[in-house]
């Protein structure tokens, strides 16, 4: 079987991560996860998270680095994370698909919410990365 990729969004501004609250499916709905979603055909990880951001949440993001490593989902999806930001200018994320909350979270709160359990190695990596939780230091320069 063909591996099909899901890329989420290590969104982080001011130190504090992006989380979202998912609405739907019924097994998933109140867990929190990385926004993003399927890469299509044809797609870049990179141009799909871009997109992803866009309509889910109604922002003009970019992405940065890759938090290494891959973690399974459901066959035939594995999840890969970028790191990404807000452009100067774009709006502040709204939940408008697929989530019904956002939390900002510092290092320090990340676990407060129930996050899906696959995505909890994942969230282990973003927590990793260096200098998460100090300003302007998560492998994505501050967009000027
Ligand atoms: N976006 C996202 N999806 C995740 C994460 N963890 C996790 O298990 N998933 C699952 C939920 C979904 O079954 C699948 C991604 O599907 P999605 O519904 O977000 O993707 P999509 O926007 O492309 O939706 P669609 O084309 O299927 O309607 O991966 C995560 O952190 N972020």
């Amino acid at each position: 079987m063909t591996e099909r990729i899901v890329v989420g969004a290590a969104l982080v501004d001011g130190g504090r991560l992006l989380a979202a609250r998912r609405s739907a499916p019924a097994d998933l709905a109140g867990r929190w996860e990385l926004p993003g979603g399927k890469v299509e055909e044809g797609e870049t990880p990179e141009a799909a998270l871009v997109r992803e951001l866009r309509e889910e949440l109604g922002v003009d993001a970019r992405t940065g680095d890759r938090v290494p490593g891959q973690w399974p989902l459901r066959p035939p999806y594995v999840l890969q994370v970028w790191t990404a930001r807000l452009l100067p200018g774009s709006a502040a994320p709204e939940p408008l698909q697929d989530h019904d909350a956002l939390r900002w979270l510092t290092p320090a709160e990340i676990w407060d919410v129930p996050w899906l359990d696959q995505d909890v190695p994942a969230v282990r990596g973003v927590l990793a990365l260096p200098g998460f939780g100090t300003s302007g230091a998560h492998g994505v320069p501050e967009a000027h």
